[in-house]
């Protein structure tokens, strides 16, 4: 992907955070769902709130998408999400099959784990100016739900930091770049192996931030877990088999609890030769 054709993806993001509010509204999500434009869906009373908008779209499967919150302005927007979504997700693919080859694995590993209503997501981020960056954050704290997020940043703003040995490091913002993010469905299927890092996104009193993140993910319905090879007596299983785990993601990342320690396997400690 070109660094133009890049622009052009940060550019539909642009013009469409540049709509009059009452234009953006006709794409808001409902109260209840997370889907379309808008701030934190609430599911909890401790939530902390971000300081963000945001409009997050299925894309795959084709038969989820809601055409109905997809921007008609811009009026490329739609064709571009598209484009832009295939090109990507072909990208993940690759990845995947990459992955599981470094360690040995048939290549389809962790794609055969996604089964056929696999879900492929975006989200454009919109992060404004905030006077008070030191008590408010863009995006709290969060491991990502998906199997695999890219990121597509902001082309001057940094602001995506990530825990590195107990510190925060800045992501740095490179025009030509894009950042590939595991998830926990990806340390769950590795059997922790791949690490799904803590990251947040940091709010600035200067400058307002966008970016553009695509995620992918299991369909809700399939079980996904530890592919079996990863689980040896030196490598005890640590991950239970789930469904539908971004839906525990959600609601513990909202509380502040961390996901992953909610689908551990309870045995692990129970190994002995
Ligand atoms: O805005 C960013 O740079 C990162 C967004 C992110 O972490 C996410 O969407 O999960
Ligand atoms: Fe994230």
């Amino acid at each position: 992907m070109s660094t133009s054709y890049l622009e052009k993806v940060r550019q539909v993001s642009k013009q469409f955070f540049q709509l009059p509010v009452e234009e953006k509204e006709k794409y808001a999500r409902a109260a209840n769902d997370s889907e379309g434009y808008g701030n934190d869906r609430i599911v909890s009373e401790k939530q902390v709130l971000d300081w963000s908008y945001r409009l997050m779209l299925r894309v795959y499967p084709i038969e989820k998408r809601r055409l109905s919150l997809w921007p008609q302005n811009p009026t490329d927007f739609s064709e571009i999400l598209e484009d832009f979504s295939i090109k990507v997700r072909s990208m993940m693919e690759y990845l995947l099959r990459c992955m599981a080859r470094s360690l040995n694995l048939e290549e389809d590993s962790f794609l055969d784990q996604f089964g056929e209503q696999s879900l492929f997501a975006a989200r454009f981020s919109f992060y404004p100016c905030c006077s008070r960056p030191d008590l408010v954050h863009g995006l709290k704290p969060h491991t990502d739900r998906s199997v695999m997020t890219v990121v597509l940043q902001d082309k001057e703003v940094e602001g995506l930091q990530v825990l590195i040995h107990d510190k925060w490091v800045n992501v740095p913002t490179i025009p030509n770049a894009i950042v590939v993010n595991l998830g926990d469905q990806m340390q769950i299927m590795s059997n922790g192996i791949f690490k799904s890092p803590l990251h947040r996104v940091v709010t600035n009193k200067e400058k307002l931030r966008m970016s553009v993140a695509m995620s992918c993910e299991p369909g809700a319905k399939n079980e996904i877990g530890p592919v079996e090879s990863l689980i040896t007596d030196t490598r005890p299983r640590l991950y239970k088999n789930v469904r539908n785990y971004g839906e525990i993601n959600y609601r513990c990342y909202q509380e502040g609890k961390i996901p992953l320690e909610m689908v551990k396997y309870a045995d692990n400690n129970f190994h002995q030769n």
